[in-house]
């Protein structure tokens, strides 16, 4: 296999992951709330270092599917598996690899923001000697070491965000999940925080999943999953997502995919 994100269609039968090159792999993923499907047979698989969109539409799944990538639900159907770990069997192996941005913020505004990355990195069970010394690092890359010991209710909505990839990164994680992180920002503050995700993949060989409906956040270079009524329509690097859309772009491509449209 290529390391792109991997175009599985249903019903083709899904390929294995390469678990040579696969951080995050997911293997015909269904999940169901009663009578309502939200995933249905979902299957891709990310490389190191790659930046992957999943775009879809509210509704599409993307929460549901980070639920289960983050084990806040049990996978019933198919398998997840973060470095070859499977969520189901070895799920603290899985976790510890992963870092996560929830679509909600959760920070917690009356702490200061160091007191809320030590509260994560104890709840990792990291050394407070450790803590501090990535917290400190974190903090200058994000240019936010001055405001260190501000509450984080002071902060603007942009500063709080990229607070929260900090923290999420003080375990030091091998892949990255964030859900909508740019809901609420103005252009200029989403920009950069693209920015700083995309260097985070260049310089640590980070993988990152970024769920969002915004197709302008997709670039070129990117891997992109298009999951829309809960199945994928088609993944790999954009431009071949484009291709085999037969679209000289990802909006008309998720519209010739999509049917145009609503799930
Ligand atoms: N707890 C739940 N109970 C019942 N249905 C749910 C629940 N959570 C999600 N759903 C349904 O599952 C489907 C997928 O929802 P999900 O939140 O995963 O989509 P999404 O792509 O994250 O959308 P959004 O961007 O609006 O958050 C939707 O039809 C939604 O109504």
């Amino acid at each position: 296999m290529t390391a792109g994100a991997q175009p599985l269609r249903t019903p083709e039968p899904a390929a294995p992951a390469d678990p040579a090159s696969a951080v995050l792999a997911v293997e015909r993923v269904s999940h169901s709330f009663g009578s309502r499907k939200a995933l249905d047979d979902v299957s891709f698989a990310i490389p190191a270092g790659r930046f992957t969109v999943l775009l879809g539409l509210n509704g599409a799944g993307k929460t549901t599917l980070f639920s289960l990538i983050t084990r806040l639900y049990n996978t019933r159907q198919g398998t997840i598996r973060v470095f070859g770990f499977d969520m189901r069997l070895q799920p603290s192996q899985a976790l510890a690899r992963i870092g996560v941005v929830f679509q909600q913020p959760t920070l917690d505004p009356d702490l200061t923001v160091l007191q809320n990355l030590r509260y994560h990195g104890g709840l990792h069970g990291l050394p407070a000697s450790m803590v501090e010394e990535r917290a400190a690092e974190e903090l200058e890359r994000i240019g936010l070491a001055p405001r260190a010991k501000d509450r984080v209710r002071t902060l603007s909505g942009g500063q709080r965000r990229r607070v929260e990839i900090a923290r999420a990164l003080l375990h030091r994680p091998s892949l990255l999940l964030l859900d909508e992180p740019t809901v609420g920002l103005d252009v200029a503050l989403r920009r950069q925080v693209l920015d700083h995700v995309h260097d985070l993949c260049r310089e640590r060989g980070l993988a990152v999943l970024w769920a969002t409906h915004l197709m302008d956040e997709a670039r070129p270079e990117d891997g992109v999953v298009v999951l829309h009524g809960g199945r994928v329509l088609a993944a790999g690097r954009l431009p071949e997502v484009c291709a085999r859309a037969g679209a000289p772009a990802l909006e008309p491509a998720f519209a010739a995919l999509t049917g145009g449209g609503r799930g």
